[in-house]
């Protein structure tokens, strides 16, 4: 096969260094780099006639340039003169002519031969921090000059655009680069010429027009040029290319633009026109479609190339949405950016591994077993999520739905983009989307989702879902219909666990709102520092869960979290708070999250069972008694939905926020509970929010525990005061103390048992501790001590 073929996409690589030749990010220079995947180290091949023979030329798949020789020096270190990116303006131009010539001996290596006679050479075979690139004359012909060519195949569809980013131009003034090029006093901003061409891709040579841009994304180029050419809707149903110079090619634009601010040309198409057709996109990456599809276990899904939105019922285009996930991590982001670093007590501890934890694992419940009652029972009083196995459910309808969702997440950004969720309409709306809340406070989950509003049948718009996945819509609706007909059985079947007449719950819910939300994780760069999804309940009132094989998710059970493996016919159920408010607690919602990892992407589809917002949520009578009072307040499921999405979902803070018996403890509520580990993960207890109890490695957990609210917060500054105690940190625990005595005189003992003794003006307390965590020995008044006891397991 010809090496350079016309319009064929190409890596040279140096054979003595083992480096690709770079057209630099500064998009005037060229180098010498061993980044093989990046799009820098591509170039396309554009054949022309001169003298007769044909020649090459080469321009960077990056930023368009040609590969240039220059008639300057090369700095000291390196041989001969200057190779540069170059534009292509002049017919007759020879700076960007080479020609292929074989070797000859050992291997299949080519010169690279200018039309000066002089011949590309990498430098630094001594000195290896010299990795320019020059040409030096046919005279001093080494093994330097040898090539390599490896061809580059196409790209099968549109590759996606980088993520907006917000990087700055480089400065004004000064050196940079390679050859320590000198940069021209620049403006923040860059001059672009535009112009936009026809279907067949011809636009008029009068019609450039230039605005200034600024920064060096080019997804945020393309929305500003989708402006200029009135694509005000539709960004994606334009093609942004760099064109080079008069003569040159058109390359499509992938990469964000070159750090320096040098002008750019644009001939702007539109996407599915013949013109688009004819363009060739290296793959030359590896986080590509295809790769995504292996790397879920799927063939590549056969996707339309078009962009153009086909269902005028499609959701509306986003306004500012945050990058989805998949973009940044297809990007490869190297480092996790800062938005997704959850804070150190909310990262994936090693807790998960611990031998407690390792012991427990979520029970599996055959719905087909005579003994399945008891066994629902005990699942939803010990764990509040379980499996369920013999449900009925054909495990075809299950693999069809993760398919249909994994089809989805293989697509084409811009094919997504079309049914992405409008986050001008609240947080919860249907759609393509990335994040749990949008609080800007808020650490963002490593996750991205399509959310469908599927019943009651009222809110079932199938034209709102995708329609470039084959089924994708009807296997939705199957998939709707046989979940709710389980969600009803599992609350039939949990009513009656509890003495509750069986259709009790399902009554208390009234009509069903359903939502499904399939979740896909994408690989995560630093998957210790990130969440998938953070600690949660779901807020309705039972969730059915289905995932692939990667693993990710995990309960909260006696505070360690355990991991949750899929069981391949498997559903998993998890009672959410409505459920624990109706059978007044005696059912837990379970607290749940989903980790990441590096290497695989994960897919899992939510079935959210949940009341209408209008209905009053009330705890059954029959489950309340003298010794078993009333523990939460009714609520609205509408206000809870409201505070949830308000205050944010972590942990248990919202259904805490109702307790009954909340006493809140010198202004500090139950709303401000957060989680907090202790690394032997011997003891949990709730505690607040107070930022300066993060500073506390020995800081107590929520407590899974549920400790009599009235008791709760005493128990909290105990396990706090005894934690710094023990870490030495008396003046934050002298803090801690007044704070906690509302300013009262306190005073701090510490003898050779760390002992730490309140003193108030009602009572005294006196708490003392062995050396070793947790307390074994809590000296303190009498009932107190009985609570302490009853926590530590
Ligand atoms: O992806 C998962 O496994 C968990 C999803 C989940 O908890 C949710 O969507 O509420
Ligand atoms: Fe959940």
């Amino acid at each position: 096969m010809e090496l350079f073929a016309d319009g064929h996409h190409v890596r040279l690589r140096s054979r003595v260094h083992g480096k690709y030749l770079h057209a630099d990010e500064d998009g005037l220079g060229v180098s010498l780099r061993s980044l093989r995947e990046s799009p820098n180290a591509v170039w396309q091949v554009h054949r022309v006639e001169r003298d007769g023979g044909t020649c090459v030329l080469l321009h960077g798949a990056a930023y368009g340039s040609y590969l240039a020789a220059t008639g300057y020096a090369a700095p000291p270190g390196h041989l001969g003169q200057r190779v540069v990116q170059g534009v292509y303006d002049d017919p007759g131009d020879d700076a960007i002519v080479w020609r292929a010539v074989r070797t000859g001996g050992e291997g299949n290596y080519v010169f690279l031969r200018h039309i000066s006679y002089r011949l590309l050479r990498a430098n630094g075979r001594y000195q290896v921090w010299h990795n320019g690139v020059s040409v030096d004359h046919y005279d001093n012909e080494s093994s330097m000059m040898h090539w390599s060519v490896e061809s580059v195949p196409p790209h099968p569809v549109l590759p996606q655009l980088p993520a907006p980013t917000h990087d700055v131009l480089l400065p004004s003034g000064g050196f940079m680069g390679l050859f320590r090029r000198r940069i021209e006093s620049m403006p923040a901003e860059r001059a672009i010429r535009y112009v936009r061409a026809d279907a067949n891709g011809i636009f008029n040579d009068q019609a450039w027009e230039t605005f200034e841009f600024h920064g060096r994304s080019v997804f945020t180029l393309r929305q500003e040029l989708a402006t200029l050419v009135g694509e005000t809707v539709f960004f994606f149903n334009i093609l942004v290319c760099a064109k080079a110079g008069r003569y040159a090619r058109l390359t499509p634009l992938f990469t964000d633009l070159p750090r320096s601010a040098q002008p750019m040309d644009i001939v702007v198409l539109t996407a599915g026109s013949p013109a688009v057709d004819q363009l060739r996109y290296p793959n030359n990456s590896t986080s590509d479609l295809c790769h995504l599809a292996a790397n879920c276990g799927r063939k590549s899904v056969s996707l339309p190339l078009t962009n153009s939105p086909k269902s005028s019922a499609a959701a509306p285009m986003e306004t500012a949405a945050p990058p989805r996930v998949q973009a940044l991590a297809d990007a490869g982001v190297p480092h996790l950016p800062a938005q997704y670093v959850q804070p150190p007590e909310h990262r994936p501890a090693p807790s998960s591994s611990s031998h407690r934890a390792a012991a427990l694992s979520v029970p599996v419940v055959d719905l087909s077993s005579a003994s399945a009652a008891g066994a629902v029972r005990a699942a939803c009083a010990d764990w509040g999520a379980f499996h369920v196995v013999g449900h009925g459910v054909p495990v075809e309808l299950l693999d069809a739905m993760r398919e249909a969702g994994l089809a989805f997440f293989c697509s084409p950004m811009e094919d997504k983009l079309r049914f992405a969720c409008d986050p001008t309409r609240g947080a919860a709306t249907e759609g393509y989307g990335s994040r749990m809340l949008a609080n800007d406070d808020s650490v963002l989950d490593w996750r991205d989702y399509f959310d469908h509003h599927t019943l009651p049948e009222s809110r079932r718009n199938p034209s709102h879902w995708p329609d470039f996945v084959p089924g994708y819509r009807d296997t939705v609706v199957k998939y709707s219909d046989s979940m709710k007909n389980l969600a009803q059985r599992l609350l039939r079947i949990i009513s009656e666990s509890l003495n509750l007449p069986s259709s009790y719950i399902e009554e208390a819910v009234g009509e069903v709102y359903q939502n499904i939300t399939i979740s896909y994780y994408s690989p995560c760069p630093q998957p210790d520092l990130a969440l998938g999804l953070q600690s949660h309940s779901d807020m309705g009132a039972i969730t059915l869960l289905i995932q692939d094989d990667v693993g990710g998710l995990e309960v909260m059970k006696d505070g360690m979290w355990i991991p949750v493996p899929s069981l391949p016919d498997g559903i998993l159920v998890i009672l959410a708070d409505q459920t624990e408010i109706i059978t007044n607690g005696i059912y837990k919602s379970s607290v749940h999250r989903a980790i990441v990892n590096a290497e695989r992407a994960r897919l899992s589809v939510a079935t959210f069972y949940d009341p209408s917002k209008a209905r009053k949520i009330c705890t059954a009578p029959l489950l309340v008694s003298k010794d078993e009072p009333q523990k939460y307040r009714d609520v609205v499921y509408g206000d809870y939905v409201s505070s949830w999405y308000t205050k944010g979902p972590e942990g248990k803070r919202n259904i805490d926020a109702l307790l009954i018996q909340q006493e809140p403890f010198l202004g500090m509520n139950l709303e401000s509970a957060r989680e907090f580990q202790l690394p032997n993960d011997r003891c949990r207890f709730l505690t607040t929010s107070l930022s300066c109890f993060s500073l506390s490695r020995q800081a107590a957990v929520v407590a899974q525990s549920r400790v009599e609210q009235k008791w709760k917060w005493w128990w909290c500054w105990v396990c706090m005061l005894l934690g710094l105690a023990q870490d030495g940190n008396t003046s934050l625990l002298t803090l801690l103390l007044s704070c906690i005595t509302n300013g009262q005189k306190t005073h701090l003992i510490q003898k050779k048992k760390i002992k730490c003794i309140v003193k108030t003006q009602k009572e005294k307390f006196k708490y003392t501790m062995k050396s070793e965590w947790p307390m074994e020995e809590v000296e303190a008044s009498s009932t107190t001590a009985q609570l302490g006891l009853d926590l530590l397991y």
